[in-house]
Order: structure tokens, then C-alpha cells, then sequence
């Protein structure tokens, strides 16, 4: 489903601060997988999920999804590919905090062509994270893995085939990030999502199909 070749991803090119970030990397990932990105501070893992998830274009190589080189495309046949195909979860939750959780988990529908039977969408997706009965609560009242799920129904609403997490588990407890963990294996085995998942974390990493090491910009 994707892959990619020779990619590499220079910042400040040519300039005294130029950073290497990723150099050649060659990564084949398999619809319905679920995998672990790891590498110490630093090593690129938030720049190649970047890449991956058409939030960034490579400085050198070929990108193919399902087939379709995608790494020239221009912004705007970009950000449709993005729309289309991914789904992103961050550490922090990025949750507008006085926006009640329906209205957090339908701000991707703005950008979508498919609005029928939002309310109930939306309130179907809200149950099967366990987050129905909080639907009209604000933002700001919920706990940390609360915020999680309704970030995760954000990342769902428009039905992505790929789940882009960057350190998902990173802002909380460790019985909190093992049930958002759940979450996303439950995704994965019963929605076929691919899941990939950025964490410094082995016990989550353990968990997933497979690991991706990243050191210094290269994939070990
Ligand atoms: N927009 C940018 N401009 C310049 N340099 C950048 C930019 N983004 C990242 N870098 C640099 O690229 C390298 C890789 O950064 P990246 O954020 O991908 O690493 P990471 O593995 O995700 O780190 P962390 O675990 O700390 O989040 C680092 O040296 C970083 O300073």
C-alpha cells in the first residue's frame, strides 16, 4: 500500500543549519499493518510520519500510495490525497477546548464532500470509543484519555484507511495509554485500518505487527 524509495528530507538546504533529517529510506508498509515507529529525540520519526501522511513533501525520492506516486503532486491534489486517505492523532489531543466533543469530531467534516447524516455519524462512532454519553460535554471537562478518544473519533470521522499517531500515549497515565493502545488494535484488526505509531514507549511498541527504528535519519 505504500511505499517508499530513497527518500530523504533535507531542512534549511544549503544553509549553515541545514539538518539532515531523513536519509534514504526505504520502507514498504502493508494495508491492515500495525506498527511501531521508534528512535531516540531528534532521529526523524515525526518527520517521516510528516511525509507519510502528505503533511510534507520529500526533498529526494519516490512515495508511492496504492501505486500512485505521490511525492510531486502539487498542494492542493496533495492535501485531497491527505483528506482521503489519513487520519491524524497527537500527543497533546489538539481538541478545540471550548468546542463540545460532537463538534471536535465534526471539524473534519467541513473539508469533506460527505456530510449525510452527520449527527448520527458522528454519534455512532462516539459509542463504539465509549464516548456517546459525553457527546455534548465541553472539551475542556474531559480527562486525558477522554480527550484521546474523541481525537481518535476526529481522526475517524471521515473513515481513513491509515491512522497517523504521533506519541498518542505520551500525555498520559500508563492504564490510560493501554486502553487508548486498545483502541487503536481494535481499529486495526476490526475496521482493516492501517495504524502507525509513533512512541518511545517498548510496551506499546511490543504490542504492535512490527517496529520501524529510525537513528540519525536512517531506518535500522
Ligand atoms: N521544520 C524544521 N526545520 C528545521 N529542522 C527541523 C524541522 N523539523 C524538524 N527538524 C529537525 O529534523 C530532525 C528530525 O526531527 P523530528 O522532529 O523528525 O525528530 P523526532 O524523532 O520526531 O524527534 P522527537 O522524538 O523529539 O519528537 C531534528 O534534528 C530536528 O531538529
Amino acid at each position: 500500500m505504500i511505499e517508499l524509495k530513497g527518500i530523504s528530507k533535507v531542512y534549511n538546504k544549503s544553509k549553515p543549519n541545514e539538518v539532515k533529517a531523513l536519509q534514504n529510506i526505504n520502507l514498504k508498509i502493508e494495508a491492515e499493518s500495525m506498527l511501531a515507529i521508534m528512535g531516540p529525540s531528534g532521529s526523524g520519526k515525526s518527520t517521516l510520519l510528516n511525509i507519510l501522511g502528505c503533511l510534507d513533501v520529500p526533498t529526494a525520492g519516490i512515495y508511492k500510495l496504492n501505486n500512485q506516486e505521490i511525492q510531486s503532486l502539487s498542494q492542493g491534489k496533495l492535501a485531497a490525497v491527505r483528506n482521503r486517505h489519513f487520519g491524524f492523532v497527537v500527543q497533546d489531543f489538539a481538541l478545540i477546548e471550548e468546542y463540545t466533543v460532537m463538534k471536535n469530531v465534526e471539524i473534519p467534516l467541513h473539508y469533506s464532500k460527505n456530510k449525510a447524516n452527520k449527527k448520527e455519524r458522528i454519534l455512532t462512532l462516539l459509542d463504539t470509543l465509549g464516548m456517546k454519553e459525553k457527546a455534548s460535554e465541553y472539551a475542556y471537562n474531559l480527562s486525558g484519555g477522554q480527550r484521546q478518544r474523541v481525537a481518535i473519533a476526529r481522526a475517524l470521522i471521515n473513515n481513513p484507511d491509515i491512522i497517523l499517531a504521533d506519541e498518542p500515549t505520551g500525555a498520559l497515565d500508563q492504564e490510560m495509554g493501554e486502553q487508548v493502545l486498545s483502541i487503536f488494535k481494535r481499529i486495526n484488526k476490526e475496521q482493516n485500518k492501517t495504524v502507525l505509531i509513533v512512541t518511545h514507549d517498548d510496551k506499546i511498541a511490543k504490542q504492535c505487527e512490527g517496529i520501524v527504528n529510525i537513528v540519525d535519519g536512517k531506518i535500522y
